[in-house]
């Protein structure tokens, strides 16, 4: 914003320079012969009409040469950084004919934007002759002024064309800046925010002291005027359960995540722990649901600022934490590049696998003592043993209140679990546990397990996971 102020402050310096400049001559020329204050009025009249025409038109040709000159700069780029594809599939040819397509439309532009320069000078430079020409019979063949002050005078008056051209274009200039970061700045200013916390909103001190999720016609949507892409969800979790969740893509597994965290537009109720989410504050309840995406974000500094950034737990717990979420099983102690609490972390955790990184994600909700946890699996880019160590940490190490919901991605990871929901548009089509599921002819989960070719190890998952 401050660098904004003194760009602003510097334009409008040079714009009033130039102006008192413009001024000064006319004065000067007014003072020696005051006849000319019409004609001076006239010309000054005559060139704001042409600037103004000018601005119009030029602020426009103006974007589209930049709208033009951005395809040829990627192109370039794109053809720099791909060069040995491009001579590998013997695509020379074509890049070619593509890149003189993009110069081609940008020269056109360029040509269009110094005919509209071209224009203005033109027009500034012929009613500053005329106004010239008139002073100078006027000097010479009317007024008994001296020889040195009609010398002055018109050198004032050859002057001024190159003053009003420069003029008009600091103007622009001003303008055009200003428009630009005004308008960015604004569009800033108008982010929608999300609701500010409030002394109501805090919940108490003892809450959530369990994972029951209650929700009650959940509807969500991504923008005011977008589609329902939740509609009306009703379920029950009780502490302490896992639940399951899937559908076919795009059925909304990843939107009721969001939808629970209050991070797109609800309608509905969801009571976590028997209070209303919609009266909390945001930060009190995403602080009190531990979300692990597919690729989990880490910040970066040590591993130890990562899992508890406020330095609330000493290093014994943060220990324990990473070796509940299974990390020291993947690692041997004498490994040169085992990984420490003081182990640096790259920005986004670009030093570390997706499976590390999901580990250290488990760790961060075992530090929290999140009463509820959401698993968005990974479908790929996780190795065998690091996925089952996941899953046995999930399995072991999470207190018996804690309630697991699991997006899966893979039929194996959750049909051990309690209940499944199986999502189907937006809706809920099946809730319960396993077995039932797969009992119901014409069932969505029983297709899914059905088409899977590890059927038979589904069967039997389920079939374990009900009887136990
Ligand atoms: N940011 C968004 N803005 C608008 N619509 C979105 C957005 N993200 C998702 N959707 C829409 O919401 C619907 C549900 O998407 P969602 O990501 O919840 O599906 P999903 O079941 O998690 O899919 P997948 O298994 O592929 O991750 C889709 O129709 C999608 O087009």
């Amino acid at each position: 914003m401050k660098t904004l102020d003194n760009r602003v402050a510097r334009a409008t310096e040079l714009v009033i320079q130039v102006f008192i400049f413009m001024l000064l001559k006319i004065v000067a020329i007014i003072t020696f012969s005051p006849i000319f204050v019409i004609p001076a009025a006239l010309v000054s009249l005559a060139s704001a009409l042409c600037a103004h025409v000018f601005i119009k038109v030029q602020l426009s040709v103006k974007r589209e040469l930049s709208n033009s000159k951005a395809p040829v700069l990627a192109h370039f780029g794109a053809a720099v950084s791909g060069i040995v594809s491009v001579r590998a599939f013997g695509a020379q040819g074509a890049f070619k004919a593509e890149a003189y397509r993009r110069i081609d439309r940008f020269t056109s532009v360029s040509v269009t934007f110094s005919n509209v320069t071209r224009w203005l000078n033109m027009r500034i430079n012929m009613i500053a002759l005329f106004f010239a020409t008139g002073l100078a019979t006027y000097l010479t063949y009317v007024s008994d002024l001296s020889a040195s002050n009609t010398g002055f005078s018109l050198t004032m008056a050859t002057a001024f064309s190159s003053v009003i051209t420069q003029a008009i274009r600091v103007y622009n200039e001003f303008e055009m800046s200003g428009n630009g970061q005004v308008s960015s700045s604004q569009s800033y200013l108008l982010i929608e925010q999300e609701p500010k916390s409030t002394p109501e909103g805090v919940p108490p001190a003892y809450w959530p002291a369990s994972g029951h999720l209650e929700v009650e016609k959940l509807s969500a949507r991504y923008s005011e005027d977008g589609p329902k892409v939740l509609r009306d969800v009703s379920f029950e979790v009780v502490a302490g359960e896992r639940v399951g969740i899937v559908g076919r893509t795009g059925s909304g597994k990843s939107t009721l995540t969001l939808a629970l965290l209050r991070c797109i537009l609800t309608e509905g109720n969801v009571r976590f722990d028997g209070l209303l989410t919609e009266k909390i504050n945001l930060d009190a309840l995403r602080s009190s649901i531990t979300i692990i995406p597919q690729v989990p974000e880490l910040l970066s500094g040590t591993l130890r600022q990562n899992l508890d950034p406020f330095s609330e737990h000493d290093d014994a717990v943060l220990n324990d934490a990473l070796r509940s979420a299974g990390l020291f099983n993947l690692q041997t102690e004498d490994n040169q590049s085992r990984i420490t609490l003081d182990t640096q972390v790259a920005g986004g955790g670009a030093n570390l696998s997706v499976g590390q990184r999901q580990i250290l994600a488990l760790a961060r909700a075992i530090v929290r003592r999140s009463k509820l946890l959401i698993l968005d699996e990974a479908t790929s880019a996780i190795d065998y043993e690091t996925d089952s160590i996941i899953q046995t940490s999930l399995r072991t190490e999470l207190g018996k209140d804690v309630t697991l919901l699991t997006v899966a991605h893979r039929l194996q990871t959750i049909m051990d679990s309690d209940k499944i929901m199986v999502l189907e548009a937006g809706q809920i089509v099946e809730f319960g546990k396993p077995r039932e599921l797969l009992q119901k002819e014409n069932g969505l989960l029983r297709s899914l397990v059905d088409e899977s070719r590890d059927r038979d190890k589904l069967y039997t998952m389920a079939m374990g996971a009900s009887s136990s």
